[in-house]
C-alpha cells in the first residue's frame, strides 16, 4: 500500500480522527468492522490479486490435546526423525479450507535468516531486538484431508530445476507463481489425495547437522479449486538456524513444562484434602 492508499482507507472507515495520520491503539479499538468490509468491497479486489484466497484455524495438539491431535503429533515426530522437544514446541496444527474459487500463489512457507533476523518461536526467549523477523519453519508436513473434485494440486513451480535464476519466475508475461493461471507449467504438482500427506525441507542444511540457508526451490503454492471444496492441514517444525537460541529455547521451555508439573502435583495433593472441611 501507498501513504496515499492508506490515508484513503483510513478516512474510508473513520479510523484517524485526529487526523494526525497515525492509529494509536485507542482508535484502533474503536474501528468499526462493519466500515471496514463496505470500504474492501468498494475496492472490488480482484480475487487473482490476493495472496491467498482460504480461511484457516489453529489447533493445539500439545500435553492434553485430544488422542487425535497428539498421534498426529507422535507420527510427525517419527517421520521428521527430529528430537520430540523440537516438534512440541513447534506451531500447532493449521486448519486451511479453501471454497471452490480459492487459491494460494507460490510462497514459501519461511524467510531468509540474516544475523540480524529473529524468529518468531525464539524471540522472546533470546530477548534480543531485531530488525527483521520470520517464523524459521524448517520442516512443512501438509495432510490432505480430502479428495477434491477439481483443481487444488500443491505446485512446486521450480523444484529441481537447477538452472532456475529469479527471472526465469515471470517470462513473457507468464508468472509462474500464478496458481490461477499457471500451474500446469509447474515442474512439480501434487494431487490432494484423502490420508496422504507431503513433507519438505524449507533451509538447507549447514553442512554441520544444523538448519542453514533458506532452500529457494521450496516454493511452492495451491492451485486454484475449480470443483468442490478443499481441506489441508499444515504441521510446521520451527528450528532456529541460529544454534544457541534454538538452544537456550528448548531448556526455557523444558523449565516451563516441569514447573507446570510442579504445580500440577502440589494441586494434587491439594486437591486429596478437598474433602477435609476445616472450620475456621
Ligand atoms: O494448499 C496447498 O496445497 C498449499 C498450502 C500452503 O502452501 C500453505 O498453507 O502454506
Ligand atoms: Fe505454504
Amino acid at each position: 500500500m501507498t501513504p496515499e492508499s492508506i490515508r484513503e482507507m483510513y478516512t474510508a472507515v473513520k479510523a484517524d480522527p485526529d487526523g494526525n495520520g497515525v492509529l494509536s491503539l485507542e482508535e484502533f479499538k474503536q474501528l468499526n468492522i462493519r466500515d471496514f468490509h463496505k470500504y474492501m468491497g468498494s475496492q472490488k479486489v480482484k480475487m487473482s490479486d490476493l495472496v491467498r484466497n482460504s480461511q484457516h484455524t489453529w489447533l493445539y495438539q500439545g500435553e492434553g490435546a485430544h488422542q487425535v491431535m497428539r498421534s498426529i503429533r507422535q507420527r510427525v515426530i517419527h517421520l521428521t526423525r527430529l528430537p520430540p522437544e523440537i516438534v512440541e514446541h513447534s506451531e500447532p496444527l493449521q486448519v486451511v479450507r479453501y471454497d471452490q474459487g480459492g487459491h494460494y500463489h507460490a510462497h514459501m512457507d519461511s524467510g531468509p535468516v540474516f544475523p540480524e533476523t529473529a524468529c518468531t518461536h525464539t524471540k522472546l526467549v533470546a530477548n534480543e531486538t531485531a530488525p527483521f523477523e520470520t517464523s524459521c519453519r524448517y520442516i512443512t508436513v501438509l495432510f490432505y484431508l480430502n479428495n477434491v473434485t477439481g483443481g487444488g494440486e500443491t505446485t512446486f513451480p521450480i523444484a529441481d530445476n537447477r538452472t532456475y535464476e529469479e527471472m526465469s519466475l515471470i517470462q513473457n508475461d507468464i508468472d509462474l507463481r500464478d496458481t490461477r493461471k499457471h500451474c500446469d507449467k509447474g515442474n512439480l504438482r501434487v494431487k490432494p489425495l484423502q490420508g496422504t500427506a507431503v513433507f519438505w525441507y524449507n533451509y538447507l542444511s549447514d553442512g554441520e547437522g544444523w538448519v542453514g540457508d533458506l532452500d529457494e526451490y521450496s516454493l511452492h503454492g495451491g492451485c486454484l479449486v475449480t470443483e468442490g471444496t478443499k481441506w489441508i492441514a499444515n504441521n510446521w517444525i520451527n528450528v532456529d538456524p541460529n544454534k544457541r537460541r534454538q538452544l537456550q529455547f528448548q531448556e526455557e521451555m523444558a523449565r516451563y513444562t516441569n514447573k507446570e508439573e510442579e504445580d500440577q502435583s502440589e494441586w494434587t495433593v491439594d486437591k486429596s484434602y478437598s474433602h477435609v472441611h476445616v472450620e475456621l
